[in-house]
């Protein structure tokens, strides 16, 4: 017999501690119940589950903060989506928008995440064998096809903020047009898909669809072991006449009415500034306005960081007594954990502003946001493929840009949004955004695309059809990296492998190089450290005091090993200090560590999360994990087998010529090799200012390049 133990003090009623947990427990769920019931979309859940019966790829456009993201995955869980087990899944862009609102909807349905709803995206699954309403990044799904070409535990698949066109959400389409087909009832009836009557038919039907002319990847005779799949695509801001002619003329429908009104402000004339316009508008708001959380949209890390400090240098001048303000940033390379800081409630007393890339303007809810500020602008690809040279440029965002920006605000009650340029500015702004498929180098899409299976790419089904000219580049590119065969398939193993590994195919090659040249440690620390945005800064008013920092890493050799050295010398201070000190001390010491050297430490801390990431998949994959200590020579020889296609020779004047491009280059002033100008180099990236610089640069010796990889320049010469 088992004998129960009372815990001391246990009295049968609950203490008064646990009693005030109930309660507000209790509150905060009639709450999000009353919520719930207020969304516009509430209103016509019938409707909508009536036309997801009906239609098999439905098209929802709906205003930001209608419900969508949130409500329908619950509506068709209600309406039996799910039974036999099935899931439904709903991608989304980026990873904050699927962590967040699968916690979210968790809490709505009263569920712990990760059972009945949880969300899966690169690195971190939080989903179980009984999550049934799953949460991803567009990515993610991607790489669930390589393993599960029909998707077939999926019974709707939601394709949400379809809007934003990124490279993945485009090859998401094509590849669940084809999912579908493959997947699809020979005829519109629900008897058993075994009939052997109805494969006969199935076949025909199927063949005269699809026979021959179709760009599908998966073989059609499958079909009779999958359920049909739904398909949902889904936006604020869609045109949904695009996605509607590419799904053969499929169902769109609108839901109307928003839940609070979000006020629009513009200004009178143009801003010359924008940064300092939006410095000027965080104030007004905040001395000026009631109560409520700010969001300001800048364009990337250096803009938001450099906004941080001149807030925090302002405050100092404010008058004693004011209400005070709590800065937090989010942009795509700060860890997820600090991203996640700008969800949590501002201290008391305190007025929160949120400096955020785009990468906060679709699907987010950010409790307590009621300003917003836009000033307009985006950092976005553009691509070259005649001189292969992708950039980052700063552009005006699109009117759905803009639109899903105002969105942030008014999802708690009204909002406000301001937008630093003219009414008149707005009218001139392109509809939507150039698709990133367009506007970007492919060698990654075509990776993937070869891994599932798609042989013809020039014949594959995209919304929009990138550049021939970009499609025969990176086709080009991935043979010389020895990832295609001759007849342009996927090599066995270097193409399997460098698709596994979620890295630009440049940098997946170059792990597995370094697992043959006995150096894959310090090449996992160059791609982690090469995958951030700048380790060393420079501030203007401290550039000697910095370069003599940076003397302390930098090696003759060029910028591969000085980051390594940096890495290491981190490496050595936090194993040295976690001896003497606490965790919460080590993170106050690490960051003095990196301010003294000029590190950033934010890209470090990113820079040692991905390493950690990265090494994992190279231990899965079995490659080997050496070091080769001091003999830095076969480190170089293998930075030139990897990174071959960026080699560039010194001309007499003191420039550089690109090998493969043949554009005329410059080091960047920040290389260690800046002033050295040795004779052949390597770089990693390509930078369009008044002159076309190179960064991340390493010396190589020029005979090299024929001897580790002929296949390129061998034929070249
Ligand atoms: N984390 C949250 N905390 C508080 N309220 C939330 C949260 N997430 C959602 N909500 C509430 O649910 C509403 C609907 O959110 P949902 O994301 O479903 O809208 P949506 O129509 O998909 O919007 P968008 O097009 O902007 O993605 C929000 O406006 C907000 O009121």
């Amino acid at each position: 017999m088992v004998q129960r133990n009372h815990r001391p003090g246990y009295t049968g009623k609950l203490s008064n501690g646990k009693q005030n947990r109930r309660t507000e427990f209790s509150a905060r769920r009639q709450k999000i119940a009353q919520q719930r019931k207020s969304l516009p979309i509430a209103s016509v859940e019938k409707r909508l589950i009536e036309e997801v019966q009906k239609n098999d790829i439905l098209i929802i456009v709906g205003e930001t903060g209608s419900g969508k993201t949130t409500q329908i995955p619950q509506f068709l869980f209600g309406a039996g989506f799910c039974r036999d087990g099935k899931v439904i899944g709903i991608t989304q862009p980026r990873r904050v928008a699927a962590v967040t609102v699968a916690k979210r909807v968790a809490e709505e349905c009263g569920v712990e995440l990760g059972q009945k709803v949880g969300y899966s995206v690169r690195f971190d699954d939080t989903t179980s064998g009984s999550t049934r309403i799953k949460y991803m990044t567009d990515g993610l799904l991607l790489r669930e096809a390589l393993l599960d070409p029909y998707l077939s535990k999926y019974s709707v698949i939601i394709v949400d903020e379809a809007h934003e066109r990124t490279v993945h959400t485009d090859v998401l389409l094509g590849l669940l047009k084809n999912v579908q087909s493959a997947r699809s009832k020979p005829v519109a009836d629900d008897q058993s898909l075994n009939s052997g009557r109805k494969n006969v038919i199935a076949g025909m039907s199927l063949e005269k669809e699809y026979g021959g002319q179709s760009s599908g990847f998966l073989k059609k005779d499958h079909h009779e072991k999958y359920a049909p799949l739904k398909l949902i695509i889904m936006s604020a801001s869609l045109d949904a006449r695009t996605f509607s002619e590419y799904f053969g003329g499929a169902k769109s429908v609108h839901i109307q009415g928003r839940q609070f009104p979000v006020d629009i402000f513009y200004t009178c004339h143009p801003e010359e500034d924008y940064l300092d316009a939006s410095l000027i508008t965080i104030f007004q708001i905040h001395l000026k306005e009631g109560p409520g959380d700010i969001l300001v949209f800048l364009t990337g890390q250096e803009e938001i960081e450099s906004v941080e400090k001149l807030i925090n240098d302002r405050l100092t001048q404010l008058p004693e007594g004011s209400q005070k303000l709590q800065v937090v940033p989010i942009f795509a390379a700060l860890p997820s954990e600090q991203q996640l800081l700008v969800f949590a409630p501002a201290p008391s007393g305190f007025r929160k502003v949120i400096l955020a890339t785009n990468i906060a303007e679709t699907s987010v809810t950010i409790p307590g946001i009621k300003y917003v500020i836009d000033p307009g602008f985006v950092k976005a690809r553009s691509y070259d493929p005649g001189k292969d040279m992708e950039s980052l440029i700063i552009v005006p965002t699109s009117k759905s840009q803009a639109l899903q920006r105002s969105g942030r605000a008014g999802r708690e009650g009204p909002g406000k949004c301001f937008r630093l340029y003219p009414e008149s500015e707005f009218e001139k702004l392109e509809d939507s955004t150039k698709p990133e498929i367009k506007r970007c180098n492919l060698s990654n899409v075509i990776l993937q695309l070869k891994a599932l299976g798609v042989d013809d790419i020039l014949g594959f089904d995209f919304i929009e059809k990138p550049s021939r000219a970009a499609i025969i580049k990176s086709l080009e590119q991935l043979f010389s990296l020895g990832a295609l065969t001759d007849d342009c398939r996927l090599s066995d193993p270097v193409g399997h492998q460098m698709a596994r590994l979620p890295l630009d195919p440049v940098y997946s090659k170059a792990l597995i190089l370094a697992s043959q040249f006995n150096c894959l440690e310090e090449m996992l620390i160059t791609v982690a450290m090469l995958s951030v945005e700048s380790i060393f800064y420079a501030p203007r008013e401290k550039q000697a005091e910095a370069r003599t920092a940076i003397k302390c890493f930098s090696s003759p050799e060029g910028d591969h090993i000085t980051l390594i050295n940096a890495y290491r010398a981190s490496n050595d201070f936090l194993e040295k200090r976690s001896a003497e000190m606490g965790k919460p001390k080590i993170e106050k010491a690490f960051r003095k560590w990196c301010k003294e050297n000029f590190i950033s430490s934010r890209s470090l801390k990113h820079a040692r999360d991905i390493h950690r990431q990265i090494r994992g998949h190279a231990e899965q994959m079995g490659l080997n994990l050496a070091s080769c200590g001091d003999d830095m020579l076969q480190y170089r020889r293998c930075l030139a087998a990897s990174f071959f296609l960026n080699a560039a020779v010194k001309q007499p004047e003191g420039t550089y010529r690109a090998l493969a491009s043949g554009l005329v280059v410059q080091i960047h002033p920040s290389s260690v090799l800046f002033r050295q100008k040795p004779e052949c180099i390597i770089f990693n990236e390509l930078v369009q200012t008044n002159s076309k610089y190179v960064r991340n640069v390493s010396r190589i010796d020029y005979l090299w390049l024929t001897e580790l990889a002929p296949q390129y320049y061998a034929v070249k010469n």
